[in-house]
């Protein structure tokens, strides 16, 4: 039987299949159901495993899962307890969905229900606030109530507004069992107790302190390492922000070493690139990536990485042309290429797919170093990522 490794909105779906919050669903793929498991390659079943290898269920081919054993690690696990639990140790208190931190009016709202269990909903691609600030901001304001307890649901979004309600109401239900479940009114532009507004704040950092990934792409003598790297000094220059260069060559040598350019080590070598600079951003620090990276689908897959670790992702397509970058050829490779001696060249023997929605766009034909990376960093700046006094026609460096 094979293993694999769901989606992470996979995985919260098992979660709750198993601990019985979907009921009466209990399994995946049923027809109309929202709740679907992949397989790889129309595997009908599989040992279905967590990121790090531990079994958690297994899959047959008639869509029954058998329980291997739960998560047990992750910030509140202790607060994912199964309905069952829950209406055990809850009987008679009223519960309250929370998807967002409470606000001082919602507080005040719930002070008038007595007891209540808050269902934080922290599934994959629901809440603005990161699932763990979840989870703290609804302690946080289950201490400044009389008698609240916090139970964490993993309910993930399907990706259909209506049907990710429908399907909240029922796990909420779930949980009640014959308890009421009170639904919160939305109180527009209302404040956070302090407590919760540091959790909330902390949480949805401002974008000089939200991590960043700059990731210029194009062809080979394009100019990717050159802006990168006058880009790389202004910051320095600047100070106040940790920055990571992670250049095509420079990563081949060490965290790439060995890998080939076909197309699935070029893919390859974009998803370590794209791993790394996620760590980097899930850390409020700045990465700097120049690869060659000609695939959509592989630059499509580092943006989710990114944002999916908090950070923003800003393309930069240097489109410089082929022509251009041929004529130039810095290392000779472009020669080489045309002579046969270095297969699958990109642009040449090995396809490069021009990215259709760059966050800018800059072909450096004709133009100096200083004046292609004025239009990066008016990009930047104008979608408030990074202000860099660098700007060379402000810059009058020589006295001017
Ligand atoms: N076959 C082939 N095709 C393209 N490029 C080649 C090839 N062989 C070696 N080189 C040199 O490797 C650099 C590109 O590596 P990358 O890691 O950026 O490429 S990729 O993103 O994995 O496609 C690239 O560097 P840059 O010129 O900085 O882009 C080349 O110098
Ligand atoms: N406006 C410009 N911006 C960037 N590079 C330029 C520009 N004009 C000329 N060049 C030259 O083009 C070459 C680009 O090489 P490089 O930055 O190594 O490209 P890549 O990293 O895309 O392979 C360098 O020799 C650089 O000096």
């Amino acid at each position: 039987m094979i293993q694999h490794c769901p989606t992470p909105t996979e995985l919260d779906d098992l979660e709750l299949l198993v601990s019985g919050a979907y009921a009466p669903l209990t399994r995946f793929n049923e027809p109309g159901s929202p709740v679907t498991l992949d397989l790889p390659d129309g595997a009908t079943e599989a040992e279905l495993v967590d990121p790090e290898g531990l079994p958690l269920a297994r899959v047959s081919s008639h869509g029954s899962l058998e329980p291997l054993t739960h998560a047990q690690y992750g910030p509140f696990r202790r607060l994912h307890l199964t309905p069952a639990q829950v209406r055990e140790q809850h009987a008679g208190a009223t519960f309250v969905p929370v998807v967002d931190a409470l606000s001082d009016a919602e507080l005040e709202e719930v002070r008038g229900l007595g007891r209540v269990v808050l269902v934080a909903l922290t599934g994959t691609g629901t809440a603005d606030l990161s699932p763990v600030a979840l989870v703290r901001a609804s302690l946080a304001a289950a201490d400044l109530l009389d008698d609240a307890h916090v139970v964490a649901v993993p309910l993930p979004s399907h990706g259909d507004a209506d049907v990710d309600h429908e399907l909240g109401a029922q796990v909420v239900a779930t949980y009640a069992g014959d308890d009421p479940v009170h639904a919160l009114t939305e109180h527009p532009d209302d404040s956070y107790p302090a407590g919760i507004a540091e959790i909330v704040d902390a949480d949805r950092p401002e974008p000089e302190d939200q991590g960043l990934v700059l990731f210029f792409t194009g062809l080979s003598g394009s100019g990717k390492s050159t802006l990168a790297r006058a880009l790389m000094d202004l910051l320095l220059e600047q100070g106040g922000r940790t920055v990571t260069s992670l250049d095509g060559d420079v990563v081949r040598r060490h965290l790439s070493a060995g890998l080939t350019f076909s197309k699935a080590d070029r893919e390859t070598n974009i998803r370590r690139i794209g791993w790394v600079a996620a760590e980097i951003a899930r850390h409020g620090g700045v990465a700097v990536c120049s690869p060659i990276a000609p695939f959509a689908e592989t630059r499509d897959q580092v943006q989710q990485m990114v944002e999916d670790a908090g950070g923003a992702f800003f393309l930069v397509h240097v489109a410089t042309p082929l022509e251009e970058c041929e004529r130039r050829d810095r290392k000779g490779l472009y020669a080489k290429a045309r002579a046969g001696e270095i297969p699958e060249f990109t642009g040449i023997s090995s396809p490069y797919e021009e990215p259709q929605d760059p966050a800018v766009r800059v072909d450096t034909t004709g133009r100096t170093i200083e004046d292609a990376l004025d239009d990066v960093l008016i990009a930047l700046d104008e979608a408030r990522l990074l202000h860099l006094h660098g700007l060379h026609r402000g810059r009058g460096d020589a006295g001017a």
